[in-house]
């Protein structure tokens, strides 16, 4: 616990080498030293001894280990970057070495879910706020950190990847999260704005997912621009109610985090969530593509979890509703265009 104590440079820890995880370890390893965690030992002798990462090159300086108790000791700050559906697992594996001083950023645009044991989502079917967790409120349950802070915007990671211009944004109650997530990150290549509304910016990244999905399946059919504009104004409207119904305000929707990444995600090819509905579109079927993405597509899954939420909510999201009927219920596309199409959308901005 006296870490604070140590003459020793700390390293920033990176929980999770995927895709982004590694792009985040080599941002922040041009200003401090870096130890990233990964559970598979492979992973790690392969970091060590050849600077890549499943073959995505990392900073030489970057140290790994499969040891969550030296990740812990070794680093006051704490990126977790693993998808939503190993995040509670892998919160479970650090928490025991876990102290208040520890600071905690993740980078997940996914959710998990709340319930007693022995309920799924397909038993339970509908579920109340309370049943849903952001992955701050999964640290916030798991641990004793305090201090918990989210990354999210417009951040493909190949693009990333290949040092371009790009920015971010800090979400967090505690402003002193936010300023050391800048001092950290912050280069001429990557800005990196904070927010206090981290419920509002985690739940932004989370949504404009749904909305990328169905942007890819427009691009499928050989859409055009004309309906991509509909889209996405729309998917806003959608992505305003729905986080206002899951506590975050609509300025952070209208920010970096929702917007901004909204935008980017419904049109680059790069994103998994934009790749899903442009396959499924094509004609190959959920199954198939699950079975080929050997990375997350955190849209899918946050579907199923609206979908059961908008049971309970008074609220309709016809663009997610859709798209629940199209991946889980043999819906076509087309038909479900023909639907929103006829949909009485009749007022443009109702949200202000
Ligand atoms: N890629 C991108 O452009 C961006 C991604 N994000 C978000 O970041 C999160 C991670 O995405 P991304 O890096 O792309 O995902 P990837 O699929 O590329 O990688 C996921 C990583 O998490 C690790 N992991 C998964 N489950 C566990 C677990 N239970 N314990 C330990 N490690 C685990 C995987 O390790 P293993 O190899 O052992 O399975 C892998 O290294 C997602 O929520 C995504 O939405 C946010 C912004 C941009
Ligand atoms: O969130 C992202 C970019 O900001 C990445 O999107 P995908 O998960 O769809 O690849």
């Amino acid at each position: 616990m006296d870490s604070k104590n140590s003459t020793k440079p700390k390293c920033i820890g990176v929980i999770g080498v995927g895709s982004f995880g590694t792009v985040i370890a080599n941002i922040l390893a041009a200003k401090n030293p870096v130890m990233v965690y990964a559970r598979k030992q492979e992973v790690v002798d392969e970091i060590n001894a050849t600077h890549t990462a499943q073959g995505r090159a990392m900073n030489e300086e970057i140290i790994a280990s499969s040891d969550p108790e030296k990740l812990c000791q070794s680093c006051d700050v704490l990126f977790f970057m693993v998808p939503s559906s190993g995040f509670q697992n892998v919160v479970r594996i650090f928490s025991p070495f876990l102290f208040p001083y520890h600071l905690i950023i993740h980078g997940t645009k996914g959710l998990c879910l709340n319930l007693k044991e022995g309920e799924t989502l397909e038993t339970v079917k509908k579920i109340k706020r309370s049943q849903i967790l952001t992955m701050s409120e999964v640290i916030l349950q798991e641990t004793v950190a305090v201090r918990v802070g989210c990354l999210a915007g417009p951040n493909l990671s190949k693009e990333l990847a290949q040092g371009q211009p790009a920015a971010t944004v800090i979400a967090s109650k505690y402003n002193e999260v936010i300023l050391e997530g800048q001092s950290l990150l912050r280069s001429e290549k990557f800005q990196v704005y904070g927010n206090s509304d981290i419920i509002g910016v985690e739940i932004s990244g989370v949504l404009k997912n749904i909305i990328a999905i169905a942007a890819g399946a427009l691009a499928g059919l050989g859409l055009g621009e004309n309906a991509k504009g509909l889209l996405i104004s729309r998917g806003m409207v959608e992505m305003i109610h729905l986080g206002n119904a899951l506590g975050g305000s609509i300025k952070s929707v209208m920010g970096l985090a929702g917007i901004g990444d909204l935008v980017t995600t419904c049109n680059s090819v790069h994103s998994r969530n934009y790749t899903v509905g442009y396959r499924l579109a094509k004609g190959d079927t959920l199954e198939t593509i699950l079975e080929d993405m050997d990375e997350v597509a955190e849209g899918i899954n946050t579907v199923r979890i609206i979908k059961a939420f908008l049971e309970t909510a008074d609220l309709r999201a016809p663009i997610t509703e859709n798209l629940y009927r199209v991946l889980f219920e043999d819906l076509e596309i087309e038909e479900a265009l023909q639907f929103l199409m006829k949909y009485p959308f009749n007022v443009d901005v109702d949200f202000v």
